[in-house]
């Protein structure tokens, strides 16, 4: 899962009551995700049944939820393909399930597409672009929590887990971020709300028609040039490999630079993001795998596959942001 928090239908039909949803007639938890219990919540309103997600958060407390789900509103608002928050009566968009905080959000179309071709990519590209700029007037600021903060506090909570050669492959990964992120290089980069995890499994697609992005829930603000890694390190790779595939990498970076162009400033930095994204998912597997949680059902991602993807990148010259 993820279902972490155990939830029945006769739970949610009082609780339902405060939004404008009519009654649940159905409720069917999701077996995909690791950070949150997912719920596919049907009501029914006179003869009209509607679809939503019910989404119980984990590991994130009431004071932190505004950010995301208002971003997700505002990104709606602004024609982005996100899944969209329901308000209750009083107007919030977060209240408590089980003493936890949960939402309800819109659900998108579709199925996620494990074996992305250039033109889903080019899609996945123009979006996030979209996206980045509609983010530019979105009021409310949080640091990304995932960020270069997170990885110096949780290094040590891995270290005694590892052997000796990925040791001395974290701790010099962390110090060549260090040294990016304090540079006048990176001051440069353009920041603003990102979402932070747009891997495959976190975009919808009804055929090649892109329908939405959705599980905002590592977003926060950071350089676009980051999201844009995380967002290559999944969609443009040979999964065996972690290396990047040329066709799927123009069709994304070119759809992108159409409607935002890359800065040449970005493009210096483009190698330096590749690794920072590899990296922060090596650090983040490694750490669910060493300090697991409860869960009705939970799939452990593998760390080791972007361990491969970031000596990949160390490895390997970036290809260039635009021509
Ligand atoms: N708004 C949505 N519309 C349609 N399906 C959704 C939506 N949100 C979540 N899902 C489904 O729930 C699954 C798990 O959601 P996800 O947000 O990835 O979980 P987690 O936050 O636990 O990683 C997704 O793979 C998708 O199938
Ligand atoms: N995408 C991350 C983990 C976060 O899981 P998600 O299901 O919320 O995307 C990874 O692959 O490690």
């Amino acid at each position: 899962m993820a279902v972490f928090t155990s939830v029945s239908l006769d739970d949610v039909r009082p609780w339902i009551a405060q939004f404008p949803l009519g009654e649940a007639v159905a409720l069917k938890g999701i077996a995909s995700g690791i950070e949150n219990s997912n719920f596919f919540l049907t009501t029914q309103s006179g003869d009209v049944r509607t679809e939503h997600v019910l989404t119980i958060f984990e590991n994130l407390g009431f004071e932190q939820l505004p950010f995301y789900l208002q971003l997700m509103r505002h990104l709606a608002g602004h024609g982005v393909l996100v899944p969209e928050p329901v308000p209750n009566h009083d107007g919030q968009l977060c209240v408590p399930l089980h003493g936890k905080p949960a939402a309800i959000v819109s659900k998108l179309e579709g199925s996620s597409q494990m074996d992305p071709q250039p033109v889903h990519c080019a899609a996945v590209g123009d979006m996030l672009a979209r996206m980045h700029l509609a983010g530019r007037d979105f009021p409310l600021h949080q640091p990304n929590l995932r960020g270069i903060a997170w990885w110096h506090e949780t290094a040590p909570a891995v270290l005694p887990h590892l052997p000796e050669a990925q040791v001395q492959l974290l701790r010099s990964e962390i110090h060549f971020q260090e040294a990016f992120h304090g540079s006048d290089l990176y001051k440069r980069l353009q920041q603003g709300p990102v979402h932070a995890d747009l891997f495959r499994n976190n975009v919808m697609f009804d055929g090649e028609r892109l329908t939405g992005f959705f599980d905002f829930y590592f977003a926060g603000c950071d350089t676009w040039l980051f999201d844009v890694a995380v967002t290559v390190n999944d969609w443009c790779i040979d999964l065996d490999t972690g290396v990047l595939d040329t066709a799927r990498v123009r069709a994304m970076l070119d759809a992108y630079h159409a409607v935002r162009p890359f800065t040449a400033h970005e493009q210096a930095g483009w190698q330096c993001a590749l690794r920072a994204g590899a990296l922060r998912f090596w650090l983040s597997r490694l750490y669910d795998l060493y300090q697991p949680r409860a869960a009705e059902m939970l799939t452990p991602h593998d760390p080791t596959h972007f361990e491969r993807i970031l000596r990949e990148r160390i490895a390997t010259p970036a290809p260039r942001l635009f021509a």
